[in-house]
C-alpha cells in the first residue's frame, strides 16, 4: 500500500518504518527542513532501540522516503496518518494548532479519494473536527478515522510490531477494509483490531494512559504509607501483582511518573471532563499525587542536608524519563536539578544518550559527565533518577570510593536495603525504610 505518514516524531518514524518493514511504500513528511534533510542522508533523528537498522534498511530498499513537501505525500498515498505533536495548552487542553494546520493544508491539496487516519492522542470530537476542517478546503470525497497509538518508547518497535491491540475508529466500511488488511502483518492470526465508533477511539487513548497513570500513583501513594508504618513498598508490590486481576506492570512506586504523554494525557483528560461538568475526581487525584511524589523526594535530600545546599555537589543518575530513550519531556530529573540548583548545589549528571538534551536546556547549572562514575567526583550525594541497566548492579567500591559521603538517595528502588547497610551507606528509596549509617551522618553534620 501507499502510506504517507506526516510528523517523524517518536510515533510518526516508527509507524513509517513499521510499516515500510511489511512492504508497504511510506512517505515521510516534516515540516522540519534540516530533519528531512539528516533522514534523507540515513541519519535517525532521535535514539530508539531497534529503530536504526530497520530505518537504513528501508531506506536502501527503497520503501521509506522523506520529504518537506506535503502536496506531494498527500497526493502519492491512498492513506495518510497524522503523528503530529497535541502538546499541552496553558489551561491543560491539548494543543489541536498542528493537528488543525496539516487538515488544513491536506485540504487544499487533496487530488483523490483519501483515507485520513489521526494517530495523535487528540480529545473526544477532533476526528470530526479534522473532517470539517478538510471539507472547507475541497469536495474531493475522503474518510477520517481515529487510530490511537499505544506504542511506548524504548521499545516502540515490539510494541508495534506485536500490538496487544490496534484501536480503529470509523464508521466507514472501506476504511475498515483497508485498515484489516494494513495492520493483517501484524495481528499474527489473532484478530487484535478492536472497531468501534471514532469518539470511543478517541477516549479509550486517554482511559488507556489515565488508567496506567492511576496504577503508578496509587502505588506512590501506598509508597508514603509504606514509609510511615515501616513496610515494604516491594514486598507489597510483589503481594498485589501476582493477583491477575491486578496484574505485574505499572506497579512501580517512584519519583512520579513523566514523558511527553502521561503527564500531558491526564491533564488534557482532567481538562475535558471539567469541560463536560462530568465528576473526575480520581483523575485530578492521579495529577496531584504525582506533583506531590517528586516533591516530597527533593524534599527528603534537602531536609538530610539541613535545607543547605549551598557548596554541595548532587550526581545524578539517569536524565531522560525512563530508560532507552533520549526523550527529556517532563522527566523527573529537570524538576530536580531545577530544584537542587536553586538551592545552591552543583548538579552533576550522567545519562547513556540524553545529557546533551539536559546540557541544552540548562546551560551552566548543569554539568554532565562522560562516565557514570567520573559523575560521583567529590559528590556530596548520589541521586539515582532513571533506572538504566548500567545503573542497576554499579561497583559500590568505586562508588564509596568516588563519593565525599556514602549518600545515595534511590528515585527507583534498585538496591538492596541488607547490602547498602553493610556496605555502610547512608540510603533513601521510596516506600522503603531508610538504612542509616551513623558514621556518615556524623561525618556530614
Ligand atoms: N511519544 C510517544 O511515545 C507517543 C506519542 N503519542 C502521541 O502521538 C503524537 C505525536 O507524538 P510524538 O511522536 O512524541 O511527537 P514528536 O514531537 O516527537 O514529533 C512530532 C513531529 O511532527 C513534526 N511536525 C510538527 N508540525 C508539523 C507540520 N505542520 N507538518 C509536518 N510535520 C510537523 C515535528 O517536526 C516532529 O518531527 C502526540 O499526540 C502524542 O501524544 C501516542 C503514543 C505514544
Ligand atoms: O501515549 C503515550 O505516549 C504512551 O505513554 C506511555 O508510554 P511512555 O511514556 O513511553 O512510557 P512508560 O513506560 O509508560 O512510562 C511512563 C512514565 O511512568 C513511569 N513509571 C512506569 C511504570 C511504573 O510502574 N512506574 C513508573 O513510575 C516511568 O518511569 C515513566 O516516567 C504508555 O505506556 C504507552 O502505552 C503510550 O502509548
Amino acid at each position: 500500500m501507499k502510506i504517507t505518514i506526516i510528523g517523524t516524531g517518536y510515533v510518526g518514524l516508527v509507524t513509517g518504518t513499521c510499516l515500510a518493514e511489511t512492504g508497504n511504500d511510506v512517505i515521510c513528511v516534516d515540516n522540519n527542513v534540516e530533519k528531512v534533510a539528516s533522514m534523507q542522508n540515513g541519519i535517525i533523528p532521535f535514539y530508539e532501540p531497534g529503530l536504526e537498522s530497520m530505518f537504513k534498511r528501508n531506506i536502501e530498499q527503497g520503501r521509506l522516503t522523506f520529504t518537506s513537501d506535503l502536496a506531494h505525500g498527500v497526493n502519492e498515498s491512498l492513506i495518510i496518518f497524522l503523528a503530529l505533536p497535541t502538546p499541552p495548552a496553558e489551561d491543560g487542553s491539548a494543543d489541536l494548532s498542528y493537528v488543525i494546520k496539516v487538515s488544513e493544508g491536506i485540504g487544499v491539496c487533496m487530488n483523490d479519494y483519501k483515507i485520513i487516519v489521526n494517530k495523535s492522542t487528540v480529545p473526544v470530537g477532533t476526528t470530526e473536527l479534522v473532517r470539517k476542517t478538510i471539507r472547507k478546503y475541497t469536495d474531493t470525497e475522503f474518510d477520517v478515522v481515529s487510530n490511537p497509538e499505544f506504542l511506548r518508547e524504548g521499545v516502540a518497535i515490539n510494541d508495534f510490531m506485536k500490538p496487544n491491540r490496534i484501536v480503529v475508529g470509523t464508521r466507514s466500511e472501506y476504511a475498515k477494509k483497508v485498515f484489516r488488511e494494513l495492520y493483517e502483518p501484524y495481528m499474527r492470526q489473532s484478530d487484535k483490531m478492536i472497531v468501534m465508533d471514532e469518539r470511543s477511539a478517541e477516549i479509550t487513548k486517554y482511559a488507556a494512559n489515565a488508567f496506567l497513570a492511576a496504577k503508578i500513583s496509587f502505588m506512590n501513594e501506598i509508597s508514603g504509607i509504606c514509609e510511615k508504618l515501616g513496610a515494604n513498598i516491594e514486598d507489597v508490590r510483589k503481594g498485589i501483582g501476582t493477583d491477575d486481576r491486578i496484574g505485574k506492570q505499572f506497579l512501580y512506586a517512584g519519583i512520579g511518573y513523566g514523558g511527553s504523554c502521561f503527564p500531558k494525557d491526564v491533564l488534557a483528560l482532567n481538562k475535558i471532563a471539567s469541560d463536560n461538568d462530568c465528576e473526575h475526581e480520581m483523575v485530578e487525584s492521579i495529577i496531584k499525587i504525582n506533583q506531590a511524589q517528586r516533591k516530597k523526594f527533593v524534599n527528603r535530600i534537602k531536609s538530610f542536608f539541613r535545607g543547605d545546599l549551598a557548596g554541595k555537589t548532587i550526581t545524578l543518575w539517569g536524565l531522560s524519563f525512563k530508560p532507552e530513550t533520549d526523550d527529556i519531556r517532563e522527566a523527573p530529573s529537570i524538576y530536580i536539578i531545577d530544584e537542587l540548583s536553586a538551592a545552591g548545589a552543583r548538579v552533576v549528571g550522567y545519562d547513556p544518550v540524553a545529557g546533551p538534551f539536559i546540557k541544552s536546556m540548562f546551560g551552566d547549572r548543569v554539568s554532565i559527565a562522560d562516565d557514570q562514575y567520573e559523575a560521583l567526583t567529590d559528590a556530596d550525594a548520589l541521586i539515582l533518577v532513571t533506572e538504566w541497566s548500567c545503573f542497576r548492579n554499579p561497583n559500590f567500591d568505586t562508588i564509596a570510593g568516588k563519593l565525599k559521603s556514602k549518600v545515595i538517595f534511590d528515585g527507583r528502588n534498585q538496591y538492596d536495603l541488607i547490602k547498602m547497610s553493610e556496605l555502610g551507606f547512608n540510603y533513601f528509596s521510596v516506600g522503603r525504610r531508610s538504612v542509616v549509617s551513623n558514621t556518615s551522618i556524623h561525618q556530614l553534620t
